[in-house]
């Protein structure tokens, strides 16, 4: 039995390191840059690097309205800091006319954590993840400010929400392609088999 084909957006960001994190648990990783290649999955990662940036290479791509489609149709998808931004459906202290895909409800801080604390690592509980905590890399990481009632927080640093799931949609504010530490990735795969359209 062959995994679920799970694609990787593959403008801008940390690619390789998702494919072997997905790969490790049994899924089929693609790289994804046009709408032709996002029909073809069962699930897609979209990869931290910089939310403008990728944002604006959607739109060149023509991939933002395909995404928001597929989206709205139901497709699971696993965000890691831009990543999650670009599925909020709102952000403070984005760029002005930052083009987002939406799809969860909640509004995201970008670069929340603020510059004394730019980047750091925390060992974290995150509600799904059997075992020790996850220990989850923060680069210049969003957190969530607002989250609607149907969203669930599944891990906070302080008060902060860092990890939310909503339906087939989750998003983490960390990097958990960078620890070699695959379980984020088992439970998006697994939310994608659940979802009915892994093979
Ligand atoms: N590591 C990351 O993905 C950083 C996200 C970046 N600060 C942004 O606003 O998009």
């Amino acid at each position: 039995m062959s995994g679920p084909r799970i694609g990787i957006l593959a403008l801008q960001g940390d690619v390789r390191e998702h494919a072997r994190a997905l790969s490790a648990v049994g899924a089929r990783p693609v790289e994804v840059r046009r709408a032709a290649e996002l029909a073809a999955v069962d699930g897609l990662v979209l990869p931290g690097g910089e939310s403008t940036t990728i944002g604006r290479l959607l739109r060149v791509f023509e991939l933002l309205e395909p995404l928001r489609a597929a989206v709205v149709a139901g497709l699971p998808v696993f965000g890691s800091c831009a990543g999650m931004i670009l599925l909020a459906r709102d952000v403070v202290d984005g760029r002005p006319d930052q083009p987002l895909i939406g799809g969860l409800d909640m509004v995201v801080r970008r670069n929340a954590f603020g510059r004394q604390v730019d980047s750091f690592e925390v060992d974290l509980d995150v509600d799904g993840v059997e075992g020790p905590p996850v220990h989850a890399v923060f680069i210049r990481a969003p957190w969530v400010e607002k989250a609607g009632d149907t969203v669930e927080v599944l891990a906070r640093v302080a008060e902060a929400p860092v990890a939310v799931r909503q339906g087939p949609l989750l998003a983490t504010a960390f990097h958990p392609e960078l620890t070699g530490d695959s379980r984020m990735h088992r439970l998006f795969v697994d939310i994608v088999r659940s979802s009915g359209s892994g093979r």
